[in-house]
């Protein structure tokens, strides 16, 4: 059950860690230029979020490619992580052939599948995950922590993230009775609204999450967006609109200060337009902890929701209908 999954996201976190600690990585051949993370959905995600909490000591330009193209300056210079839960991604299998052919240093992150089979075939550096057949949504922890590891083994995150990760785990172990009570009353808040998610650019990773989750859980549409970039469009939007919405503003000791004064005025502004928003304000001592704290919360509101809905929250039917018809079009 998809609420037994989130209830244990804090254990996978630990257990994350553990597999973290004990992987083996080969040196690259060439000097490393550049990052490049190919990852659909659940375990493309994890990269958005290594991304962000490694901006600060990064020295090297990280993307994050959710489609078939790996960027034209992908090369032997290039590290390139290719991150799929069951190995069996379409666009993630073709973006790892496409770094074989162009000498890439790559690094796979898996439980199995043909990912699996390729790093064999290729010798490239593997990282096995476990709990095979799982959702993917479900193994963020897993995959998450093992991006940050390899970032840490390239040079490219502190060890100090890796002692954040653990701060978050008691941090979660802590809030949880009061996530899950918390996550009940979001829930009631948004049933039967259209969530619009907003946070600042520095963790633009915790909405888009939330917003997978609510698709895929509790089978719902929704919007998200980030301050400062939607001031610069999205606000307009505001202007006409007659729906239902349920605005939530995630709130961060990390802001920039100047988004600070931009969240105060943005939400006079909505409140104009719609009653139905609230802050969330997230708990943490640094950004790493903030965004699991979010996690889990968002998990528990789209577990929430789908309860509230009457909907299975594990089943995506509807994308493997899609497979199955991409399938036949092959
Ligand atoms: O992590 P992998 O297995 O590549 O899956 C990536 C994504 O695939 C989709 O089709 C769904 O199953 C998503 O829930 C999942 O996050």
């Amino acid at each position: 059950m998809m609420n037994e999954l989130i209830k244990n996201f804090g254990a996978q976190l630990t257990e994350a860690i553990a597999i973290g600690e004990n992987i083996t990585l080969t040196a690259p051949k060439q000097e490393l230029r550049n990052i490049v993370v190919v990852g659909m959905g659940g375990s493309g995600i994890g990269a958005n979020f290594a991304k962000e909490f490694t901006a600060e000591e990064r020295p090297l330009p990280m993307e994050v490619v959710k489609g078939y193209d790996l960027p034209n300056y992908v090369n032997p210079h290039s590290l390139v992580i290719c991150s799929s839960f069951s190995g069996n991604t379409e666009e993630t299998l073709i973006g790892l052939e496409a770094a074989i052919a162009k000498g890439a240093k790559i690094v796979c992150v898996s439980s199995g599948g043909k990912m699996k089979a390729l790093a064999e075939e290729h010798g490239l550096d593997f990282v096995q995950l476990p709990h095979a057949g799982s959702p993917p949504r479900a193994c963020l922890g897993l995959s998450l922590v093992q991006q940050l590891f390899i970032l840490k083994f390239f040079g490219c995150a502190k060890a100090e993230r890796i002692e954040q990760l653990k701060q978050s785990i008691l941090l979660l172990e802590k809030e949880q009775a009061d996530i899950m009570e918390k996550a009940k009353k979001m829930a009631q808040f948004m049933s039967g609204k259209f969530p619009v998610l907003y946070t600042h650019d520095r963790m633009g990773s915790v909405v888009l999450r939330l917003r997978q989750q609510l698709n895929e859980n509790a089978k719902i549409l929704c919007g998200h967006h980030l301050i400062p970039e939607m001031n610069h469009n999205e606000l307009v939007g505001w202007r006409k609109q007659e729906g239902d919405f349920a605005v939530l503003i995630f709130r961060s000791k990390f802001e920039h200060e100047r988004n600070q004064a931009r969240i105060k005025i943005n939400k006079e502004i909505i409140n104009h337009y719609t009653q139905t928003l609230i802050e969330i304000k997230l708990k943490g001592d640094s950004l790493i902890e903030e965004a699991m704290y979010a996690v889990h919360l968002g998990d528990w509101i789209s577990w929430e929701l789908s309860v509230l809905r009457q909907v299975d929250a594990t089943e995506v039917k509807v994308i493997d209908f899609l497979k199955g018809e991409l399938a036949g079009q092959a």
